[in-house]
């Protein structure tokens, strides 16, 4: 992994607090205003932006974008292609997550669609990433069935093929290039009870590899470490998840770099 400390979590965070990069989401109905929150909470900026109308000309202007297929129609996924072709003509780093790609044709064949548009980053829980990397998942919808460890082999396979970085998320999350890779614990397992956890995680990877697109591994990393940290802050204080929720928003606001500096138990594998 790199030695560049200008890369770490703490200095990314460091960073985004200082430029609150402008994100262009287009995720689920269920996700958006805890996406936006989360951004918001962290120091970036949000913008959800979907329409076929108006996602490609924002696509340029923003840092990043977002794509995430929870709640699909066709009018969204015209959105998405507009978006993402906008950005790569652009050179702006894209996300995507595939949510529940495996579930039913629309969404198998959106998926495909959108990996033919180079993501620069894949973010998914261990059943989709093994799905999109062809094997066979024990996931339903939504939520994950496998554990991450499962699906460590697909992510690192899919990251070769799609030359693009691949998070899994799950009780111990995994990032890899294809050839670098590293293990991020932390969290709490209150977080896989709050819906569109992930899709939040999703948009913040996206504010992160705004403000260093030329290195998605280290911004995907800083991300999911910083998510990490306010997950373990935030569950000592909460009931059960729904004082979870509003304790990891303030936890991911008063995140210093310090801290997850300190606090980030990430495990250097490759
Ligand atoms: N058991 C767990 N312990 C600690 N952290 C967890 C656990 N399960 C998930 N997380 C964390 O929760 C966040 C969301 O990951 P998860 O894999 O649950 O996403 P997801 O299944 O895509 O969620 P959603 O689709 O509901 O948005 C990540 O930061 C991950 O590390
Ligand atoms: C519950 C749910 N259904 C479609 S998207 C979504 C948010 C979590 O992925
Ligand atoms: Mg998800």
């Amino acid at each position: 992994m790199t030695t560049d400390a200008s890369l770490s979590p703490a200095n990314l965070l460091a960073r985004l607090r200082e430029t609150s990069p402008l994100v262009q989401c287009i995720t689920n109905y269920v996700a958006m205003n805890f996406a936006a929150n989360t951004l918001l909470a962290a120091g970036a900026s949000p913008a959800m932006v979907h329409a076929p109308e108006e996602s490609g000309e924002f696509a340029a202007l923003a840092g990043a974008l977002t794509v995430n297929i929870g709640t699909l129609s066709s009018e969204w996924v015209d959105g998405m292609k507009a978006a993402a072709q906008s950005a790569n003509q652009a050179q702006k780093p894209w996300v995507l997550d595939p949510v529940a790609h495996f579930a039913t044709a629309f969404r198998r064949d959106t998926t495909a669609d959108l990996l033919k548009l180079r993501p620069t980053i894949i973010r998914g829980n261990a059943s989709e990433i093994i799905a999109l990397a062809g094997g066979q998942s024990a996931g339903q919808g939504v939520d994950s069935g496998d554990p991450v460890e499962l699906a460590e082999d697909a992510a690192c396979s899919l990251a070769q093929t799609q030359n693009a970085v691949v998070a899994v998320t799950g009780a111990v999350d995994f990032v890899t290039d294809g050839t670098r890779s590293v293990r991020i614990a932390g969290g709490s397992p209150l977080m896989p009870k709050i819906t569109a956890m992930g899709c939040s995680l999703t948009a913040l990877v996206g504010a992160f590899v705004a403000i260093a697109p030329d290195a998605p591994f280290e911004a995907t990393i800083a991300a999911l470490a910083s998510f990490a940290a306010a997950g373990s802050h935030a569950a000592p204080n909460a009931n059960g998840p729904g004082t979870f929720m509003m304790h990891f928003i303030d936890a991911l606001y008063a995140l210093s770099p310090e801290t997850l500096n300190t606090n980030a138990r990430i495990e250097i594998l490759s």
